[in-house]
């Protein structure tokens, strides 16, 4: 640069030029006028004058010794004191030939010492070579100062991989000290956890592109180990050999860390920690690659809760939420740890089997689901009961495809769900038909009213002596195609259509009508009829006036009403159940709250109900003789409603052993196969008479016909 005369005389590098002769510098000036911007003084106090202004420093000062006024020794030593100019190099020249002025020019830090007279090249070559001498030192001083204080550790190595020099954040990472390190091999900070494979790769890139970057893992000083992202590039001599090894790193824990988070945070769900939708899709995709090559099959069961919008609206998504967590550490245990449990969103799950005669295994694993699903979850200070209705698609046998895959394990889960829930339910073809059936059914139903197709049939409700103490009215349609359909098939139905109401109401007029005729015989004459009052019905805003019409209307004995309302109505807006409760409760009316136990039971809430009788769910009745936890539920619900005052009612009882459990325990009241089955009037009036004339054992346990 400094030959080159086509650089603009700014780019020029600046010498500022001091001699008390006009003739020695226009020596001087000539001289280097060419390749340099020049600038003069021609004493010492205007050179130092000259230097204060600080817009621009000279690269060199060349400096007459002899002046009058201030030396050149003087000035040099009154730069060498100022940091501003402490760095500036200094030629001194001088016409004097003895030692002393050079020795103290020297040891004041003069860079060169002329005696005039100078030649012309001389004089350049000197300039040029000091100018360049002192621009390489300012570059090592700046090299320096990065390797001291750089933020990432440095390590030099020399062509043996010895390391020759570390730097203080080199210390600070790894924990050693520069005498623990020097000399050795950097395999010393080596932790093992990059492999040797790793190690090679590196190696041969370096040898090969002279440069390295990558991520590996490093042990500190005190043992512990860290990830860190490293680049190494190679310092060659002049003859291209490697002498040096320039390797810098950071320790990167902090952002792996945040990356782990981030891909764990990207694949699963952060409520429950199941993997999520992006996961199972991942994990499916896999799954039926390997199914495909071992000859297994796969299953895809698609869960939802049943009725878990109504604890998310009713309870607050807090008691949802832990609801969700508590379910899926549930579905969690009830698969193998190869299999999968995914959540979709909501309350919708997903797991995933697979393996041979994967049809059974999907119906073991769906039973048990439903079972441990069904036990009641212990939430905050209530305990609350769900169930699941779950579908299954397999695959390859149902569909080849994910996205059909889960659609059909959706239908199939409707399905199960329309049902009744808490059930499980196979993909068959036939589904796809479901849809367009259920609208027939539904518009079928719409009519049945209309075309007297609804009848009541009435269950027998008994004390411990086997008398007759009323009944239950239970809806059946007479189907014109299909026969007597069960209301667990068309009920859930009427439920959604909204055609719940109108049937309701039939039920609750048919209902009194049949209580007004009971009145006018002695043998039927204090039967209490129950009704079901859906949770649509009893939350209509005319509900009460309802009840009050039906009742005056039939001029019928309100007591001998009772309305079975079930726990699922606790989970709408329990103020306004408990005002109308008490209001109906006013016109006279009975209550009793079906499916005890099945659904959320807060003994709050039941203290406040103006209930008059707990009926104990058939679930329980159903297992007395082997789950030793449904007896332990069953001899709680009695002993709680002994303490509310509450009359209890067992469904489902079955067997003799059921009843007589049962009667141990404390309860009173029966109903179920083992005294009579749902049947039309004329039968169940048949019934009450042939229990009236009945003699029964003085313990009320034998039942002679
Ligand atoms: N295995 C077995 N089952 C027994 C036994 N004793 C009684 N059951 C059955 O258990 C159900 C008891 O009625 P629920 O719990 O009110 O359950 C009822 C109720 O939730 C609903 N339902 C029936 N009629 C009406 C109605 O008029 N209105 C409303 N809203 N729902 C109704 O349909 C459900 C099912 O009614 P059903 O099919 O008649 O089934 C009846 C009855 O036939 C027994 O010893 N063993």
């Amino acid at each position: 640069m400094m030959n080159d005369t086509n650089l603009t005389q700014h780019e020029k590098l600046l010498i500022l030029l001091v001699d008390d002769l006009p003739i020695n510098l226009h020596v001087l000036v000539s001289a280097l006028k060419t390749d340099f911007r020049l600038k003069t003084a021609t004493s010492g106090a205007s050179t130092l004058a000259l230097l204060k202004d600080q817009t621009e420093l000279p690269k060199l000062v060349i400096l007459d010794v002899k002046m009058p006024g201030m030396s050149g020794i003087e000035v040099l030593r009154r730069m060498r004191a100022d940091p501003n100019t402490l760095a500036i190099p200094v030629i001194l020249v001088s016409a004097d030939v003895s030692e002393q002025n050079e020795l103290a020019g020297l040891n004041l830090g003069a860079d060169e010492y002329l005696i005039k007279p100078i030649s012309k090249d001389t004089l350049i070559i000197r300039v040029r070579n000091l100018i360049r001498r002192n621009a390489e030192q300012s570059k090592l001083r700046l090299a320096g100062y990065v390797f001291n204080y750089s933020g990432e550790a440095i390590m030099i190595t020399d062509r043996n991989n010895h390391i020759v020099d570390v730097n203080a954040a080199f210390i600070k990472l790894t924990g050693y000290d520069k005498a623990d390190v020097l000399g050795s091999n950097p395999k010393l900070l080596s932790s093992g956890r990059t492999t040797e494979e790793e190690c090679r790769d590196m190696s041969e890139a370096i040898l090969k592109d002279g440069f390295w970057q990558g991520e590996m893992w490093d042990r500190r000083k005190d043992g512990s180990v860290y990830p860190k992202m490293m680049t190494v590039s190679v310092v060659r001599n002049r003859a291209g050999d490697i002498e040096f090894h320039l390797a810098n790193f950071v320790d990167i824990s902090r952002y792996k860390e945040s990356e782990e988070r981030i891909e764990h945070l990207a694949h699963h769900d952060p409520l429950t920690g199941l993997p999520n939708r992006l996961h199972l899709q991942i994990f499916l995709e896999q799954s039926m690659l390997i199914v495909t090559r071992m000859s297994e099959q796969l299953a895809v069961m698609f869960l939802d809760l049943d009725r878990f919008k109504n604890v998310n609206d009713t309870l607050g998504h807090s008691v949802g939420d832990a609801l969700l967590i508590q379910v899926a550490a549930r579905l969690k245990s009830c698969v193998r740890d190869y299999d999968a449990v995914a959540r979709l969103g909501g309350d919708e799950f997903v797991v995933i089997l697979r393996g041979h005669d994967i049809e059974s295994v999907a119906a073991i694993v769906a039973t048990k689901i439903n079972l441990h699903l069904s036990r009641p979850f212990l939430i905050g200070t209530g305990t609350l009961r769900t169930s699941t209705s779950i579908g299954i698609a397999l695959y390859p046998d149902n569909a080849d495809r994910i996205d059909d895959l889960m659609k059909n394990a959706d239908r199939a889960m409707y399905f199960a769900k329309s049902e009744g829930g808490n059930k499980f339910c196979f993909f068959s073809t036939a589904m796809n038909l479901h849809a367009h059936e259920k609208l027939k059914m539904e518009n079928q139903l719409y009519e049945a009213i209309e075309k007297q197709e609804l009848q009541l049939y009435y269950q027998i409700q008994v004390d411990n002596l086997y008398q007759p103490l009323g009944a239950e009215a239970l809806v059946r349609w007479l189907h014109p195609e299909r026969g007597q359909v069960p209301p667990m098939q068309f009920i859930p139905l009427a439920e959604e259509s909204g055609l719940i109401l109108s049937i309701g109401y039939w039920v609750l007029d048919t209902a009194c009508a049949q209580l007004k005729a009971w009145q006018n015989a002695t043998l039927t004459r204090d039967l209490i009829l129950a009704v079901n009052v859906s949770p649509k019905q009893f939350c209509q805003n005319d509900f009460i006036s309802q009840v009050r019409d039906v009742v005056q209307r039939h001029a019928i004995n309100p007591a001998l009403l009772k309305l079975e309302i079930t726990e699922s109505l606790m989970l709408i807006n329990i103020e306004a159940v408990i005002a109308t409760m008490t209001s109906l409760k006013a016109l006279g009316v009975q209550f009793s709250l079906d499916d005890f136990g099945t659904g959320y039971s807060c003994l709050q809430y039941l203290k406040r109900l103006p209930l008059d009788q707990l009926k104990i769910d058939y679930s329980f009745v159903r297992d007395i003789a082997t789950d030793s936890s449904d007896k332990a539920i069953i001899s709680t619900i009695i002993a709680m409603a002994q303490n509310l005052n509450l009359d209890v009612i067992a469904e489902g009882v079955e067997t003799e052993e059921q009843r007589s459990f049962l009667i141990n325990k404390g309860c009173t009241h029966f109903q179920g196969y083992l005294l009579g089955k749902p049947i039309p009037i004329d039968q169940f009036e048949e019934l009450v008479k042939q229990l009236n004339v009945t003699e029964v054992g003085a313990d009320g346990g034998e039942w002679l016909p």
